[in-house]
């Protein structure tokens, strides 16, 4: 974090924050009447606020800020989307978990960490095996919500075709080919999406100074046709409309383009729907548990380019106005499956504040929590901010897939998460509802 309350690091968003007076000195704990008022901002005010509430320690860029003074966006609450508003507050109560119950039994800190899990032994017959491994997932998704998988099969070629697809498309396609498959076009936000064209952190709207976005993007979802298994005939999209709502380039534009997009596709369903069952034991619930429920999954992808940045910035917290790649956010769906290039750039909010680059693993993916899976498990699984800043001077590529459930499944808040003392927070919702809210959110005019 900057000297100078900058949070985000991003030299342009602090100032955005206005004060508000609390109603009461001490910070809330738990969703109730008071947290959306001092939710009113985008994730950044979350943090910014919980760590001025709850630490004491943080000023604004303007304005010192008392220690039992929150914090709020200076856009109105009622600009944003019930699930925004939501997912702000089980940010706060993450981190409000994180400051008052951080510790382990042993009352030593349990330190921020992106382990390294191999999962291979998950492939294993025995239940024991795939158990282990699922324990440790659980320790991960407790903590930083984020991990590194290695051993997981997907073969390396496989990998590396869809990233050279990705420095096809963005570097060698002509643009107006591109600008063809606008995602403006697309009522379920599919296709080409130019750089600053979306702020993945909506509040970032309302900034007249907030950095642009120089990720450029390439998104597409589910398909019957990209799904190995080949889907139960009943997927239904983000509205619950029985259409497809891909957009392609033509074979012509973009030889080969459909063929590597399928077969990076097909390895990365069947592994969400593995992870996806060592999800399930990890959460003490019966392994198939999830499996009625991802015969048509929602799952999208993109295919990211960050292009080397005018101006790399080391990792220095007084450094101003770097260039953001992608602004600090959650993501939305189950969880995510990440293939990065080799330029570093994913940097992860700690609960204290601090921007952890995401290690190099070679040969890994990252998988984190996303909300509507935090969600889903009554916030015990925790979804955590992140941004990327290519901070490097080479071009970076990276391919997300944020697994979803059938978007037509209606969830309430898992049986094993829920107890007396712990009763659910959240309404049923259904997925496909939960994830097109916060994706609207995140273009002027979609
Ligand atoms: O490009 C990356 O490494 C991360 C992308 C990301 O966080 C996202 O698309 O939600
Ligand atoms: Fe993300």
């Amino acid at each position: 974090m900057n000297n100078d309350g900058d949070v985000f690091g991003d030299g342009a968003k602090a100032h955005r924050l206005i004060c508000g007076t609390p109603e009461q000195d001490d910070p809330p704990t738990s969703g109730g009447a008071g947290l959306d008022t001092i939710l009113g901002g985008h994730p950044t005010t979350i943090f910014v606020s919980a760590s001025v509430a709850f630490v004491g320690t943080k000023v604004g860029r303007e304005l010192k800020v008392p220690h039992n003074t929150y914090i709020m966006a200076a856009a109105a609450v009622s600009s944003y989307s019930s699930t925004q508003t939501e997912a702000r507050q089980a940010a706060q109560q993450y981190l409000n978990s994180r400051l008052t119950n951080g510790s382990t039994s042993n009352g030593a800190e349990r330190a921020f960490t992106v382990p390294e899990i191999n999962i291979s032994s998950s492939f294993s017959s025995s239940l024991e095996d795939r158990k282990k491994v699922a324990a440790k997932i659980h320790d991960a998704c407790t903590n930083s919500g984020f991990f590194h998988i290695t051993g997981h099969g997907v073969p390396e070629e496989t990998r590396q075709a869809i990233l050279g697809l990705a420095k096809r498309f963005f570097k060698e396609t002509p643009r107006s080919k591109k600008e063809a498959l606008h995602v403006k076009n697309s009522k379920y936000f599919r296709g080409y999406e130019p750089a600053d064209y979306t702020y993945v952190n909506p509040g970032d709207w309302e900034a007249t100074d907030a950095a642009p976005e120089t990720k450029e993007g390439f998104n597409w979802g589910y398909e019957a046709g990209l799904d190995p298994t080949g889907g139960d005939g009943q997927y239904r999209e983000l509205d619950g409309e029985d259409v497809n709502g891909n957009a392609w380039p033509s074979e012509d534009d973009v030889p080969g383009f459909y063929e590597t997009i399928r077969a990076y596709y097909g390895e990365i369903l069947n592994l969400a729907r593995h992870l996806f069952r060592l999800f399930a034991l990890s959460l003490d619930l019966p392994e198939e548990y999830f499996d009625p429920m991802m015969t048509h999954p929602g799952g999208i992808a993109r295919l990211l380019y960050y292009p080397a940045p005018n101006n790399p910035q080391p990792l220095d917290p007084a450094t101003k106005e770097k260039e953001i790649g992608l602004g600090a956010h959650t993501d939305y769906e189950c969880f995510t499956i990440l293939l990065c290039s080799t330029a570093p750039g994913l940097e992860i909010l700690s609960p204290d504040d601090k921007w952890v680059p995401a290690p190099a693993v070679d040969g890994s993916f990252i998988i984190n929590v996303a909300d509507f899976l935090m969600r889903w498990t009554n916030g015990v699984y925790k979804s955590t901010v992140h941004r990327v800043v290519n901070r490097t001077r080479d071009e970076r590529f990276s391919v997300p897939f944020f697994f979803s459930i059938n978007y037509d499944q209606v969830v309430e808040t898992l049986p094993s998460c829920v107890s007396a003392e712990n009763p659910s927070k959240y309404p049923p919702v259904k997925a496909g509802e939960y994830v097109l809210e916060r994706l609207r959110a995140t273009a002027k005019d979609m």
